[in-house]
């Protein structure tokens, strides 16, 4: 299906052309981050307790965490895009009719129940894209056929801008809202200059290279496997083999004999396995000119830091570097380019930036700025230190902004043993038909699967005690419309793309506003309506009018009776 995009007449900023200069002699060093590595699946990133500072030495990864307190002025706008329909009901509350957004843009069916019989199309938001054109990007003809093959005829604004900025070979960080398509935003830029759909020799001034050129790294097997599937997706049958899976779970062998059979250009996959199979000898990176860290913040959090250590020493070191010189002064830095991706990013990011990158910039949608001209606040040494910026702030300020505008969010409470009730009363009243439920545990997500069945809702659950094969499996059905609900954890936060999905659930708080926004941002993709409940008790509802405080959104009261959802008025709840 092809987007018919229009003449979307916007204004595409002028990317800053000043070339920042970054921090000489940052440092990482890793020696004191000595905790064994957390296997699976992470709940918390940023949290206070997994700082550890390097007294007197280096700055260590995990202590840059603590530094996180970035003005951003160009707040972005909660333009809404076909926001329910408002009724009211008595004096204090307001009945709302969820309504679909009725812009005709590449409308997506959704994957309803097969015996449900509805029709329903979510349409993404045409004010997500770019006035400008791939060609118009500089990208390869033949990359520019292939997209066009693929029905992706129009870039987004962060494409827009993400695009030329890696090409002029900057490191960047890339921050945008969930569903934005940051996956293409590097993943193009990168195939322009490597593998068979690059601008022809002789435009390109790079010498020809062989084996690994562009190493991408994912917190989660299921976002590995969503990134190898977009890459093959342009590379196309034939080039499939180029890009090459290495997550965990799967067979190492497999993929070590994968390795050597098909000589990749690209590997995809989780730090562990990329380290263990790198560690053992059979993965090699040194001439690697791309490394990306999509979902970084996740990435260069405390659980990971072992294996992303071995990542980011070995990536693009040029032979006869040590260590020592990667992390040092320019001039002995590594040749590869580094691509920073999230939805939200800490200022620990950007300060991490600063001190690997060749001219870091931040591109967000709809601005390019050098890292250095970002201001950045002292890190926090004491509780007392009023100046500095806690992890706590960190963690808020980065998901503002991280939300997509096209998303509805309410929350209502309902005693433990009656939120599965709710569930059920939120789905109908919504009409929602691909729903994500989230918990903050494994254990009881079977239990709630158990009672949605038992009240005809087909359901299921997606957890890391699962294998990899029931894993996918359970994904491909959810995505294909077996099931309504996923009731699922953590696991599937970060990433996930399920562009049907037009409701998710919290059905446990999440720890913070940036659990909140990844969890929020698996609906509403790609300026789709969306809408996100949370179902709390009630002595925990001050905690979702503190999220909402933080992440700038607003997030109603309400409650659904009769089949429909009753949107209270703020004063009535407080
Ligand atoms: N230019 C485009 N035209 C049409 N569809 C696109 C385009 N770019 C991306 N998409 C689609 O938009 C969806 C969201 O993209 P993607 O997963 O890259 O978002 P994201 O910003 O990385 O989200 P998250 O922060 O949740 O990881 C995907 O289904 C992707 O295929």
């Amino acid at each position: 299906m092809r987007l018919s995009i229009g003449q979307v007449h916007r204004n595409v900023l002028a990317l800053a052309s000043s070339r920042s200069c970054f921090v000489l002699g940052d440092r990482l060093s890793f020696r004191l981050l000595s905790q064994p590595r957390a296997a699976g699946f992470h709940q918390t990133a940023w949290h206070g307790s997994q700082i550890v500072e390097d007294r007197g030495g280096p700055l260590t990864l995990a202590s840059l965490e603590v530094q996180n307190r970035v003005e951003y002025g160009n707040k972005e706008k909660m333009a809404r895009t076909g926001g329910p329909k408002l009724s009211s009901r008595g004096s204090s509350s307001l009945k709302v009719k969820p309504r679909v957004s009725s812009l005709n843009v590449k409308p997506v069916k959704t994957a309803l129940p097969k015996s449900s019989g509805i029709k329903k199309t979510l349409k993404v938001d045409e004010a997500l894209f770019s006035a400008k054109s791939f060609e118009e990007l500089g990208l390869p003809p033949l990359l520019v056929d292939q997209l066009n093959k693929e029905g992706l005829t129009a870039p987004t604004e962060v494409q827009s801008a993400a695009i030329p900025i890696i090409a002029q070979k900057h490191d960047v960080v890339i921050q945008s809202y969930t569903g934005s398509g940051k996956t293409l935003a590097y993943l193009l830029p990168i195939l322009s200059k490597i593998g068979p759909l690059k601008r022809p020799m002789g435009q390109d001034n790079s010498e020809k290279r062989s084996g690994i050129e562009a190493v991408i790294v994912a917190p989660s097997r299921e976002l590995g496997m969503q990134i190898v599937r977009e890459v093959e997706k342009i590379l196309g049958p034939n080039d499939k083999r180029l890009v090459q899976q290495l997550v965990g779970g799967a067979n190492r062998s497999r993929q070590e004999e994968a390795l050597k059979k098909n000589r990749p250009i690209i590997v995809v996959g989780t730090p562990g396995r990329i380290s263990e199979i790198s560690a053992a000898g059979k993965l090699h990176t040194h001439g690697c000119r791309f490394l990306v860290l999509d979902e970084v913040d996740q990435l260069l959090s405390f659980n990971y830091r072992e294996d992303m250590h071995r990542i980011l020493e070995h990536v693009g070191r040029k032979s006869g570097t040590t260590s020592r010189d990667i992390l040092g002064p320019i001039a002995r830095r590594s040749e590869r380019q580094t691509i920073l991706v999230s939805a939200t990013i800490p200022f620990s990011v950007i300060r991490a930036a600063r001190s690997w990158g060749h001219d870091p910039v931040l591109v967000r949608a709809k601005s390019v700025v050098p890292l250095d001209s970002i201001t950045v606040p002292r890190p926090a040494l004491s509780q007392t230190d009023a100046n500095s910026s806690s992890p706590s702030n960190s963690v808020n300020q980065a998901a503002v902004g991280s939300l997509p505008p096209s998303l509805e969010h309410y929350y209502c409470t309902a005693k433990a043993q009656h939120k599965v009730d709710t569930l059920r009363r939120c789905i109908h009243a919504l009409e929602a038909q691909t729903v994500i439920a989230f918990m903050n545990n494994t254990k009881p997500l079977k239990d709630v699967v158990f009672k949605l069945e038992a009240r005809g809702i087909k359901a299921t659950e997606l957890h890391g005690d699962l294998g990899k094969l029931a894993r996918s499996t359970v994904l491909k059905k959810f995505k294909d419309g077996e099931y309504r609900v996923l009731v699922t954890n953590e696991l599937s936060a970060r990433g996930l793309d399920v562009p049907e999905c037009d409701l998710v659930v919290n059905l446990d708080l999440p720890t913070d506003s940036t659990h909140y926004a990844h969890r929020a941002g698996r609906t509403g993709r790609l300026g789709r309506k969306g809408i996100v409940v949370t179902i709390c008790e009630e002595n925990e509802a001050f905690v979702v009018r503190k999220m909402r405080k933080q992440l700038t959104v607003p997030i109603k009261p309400c409650e659904f009776t009769e089949g429909e959802l009753v949107v209270h008025k703020e004063e009535d709840v407080e």
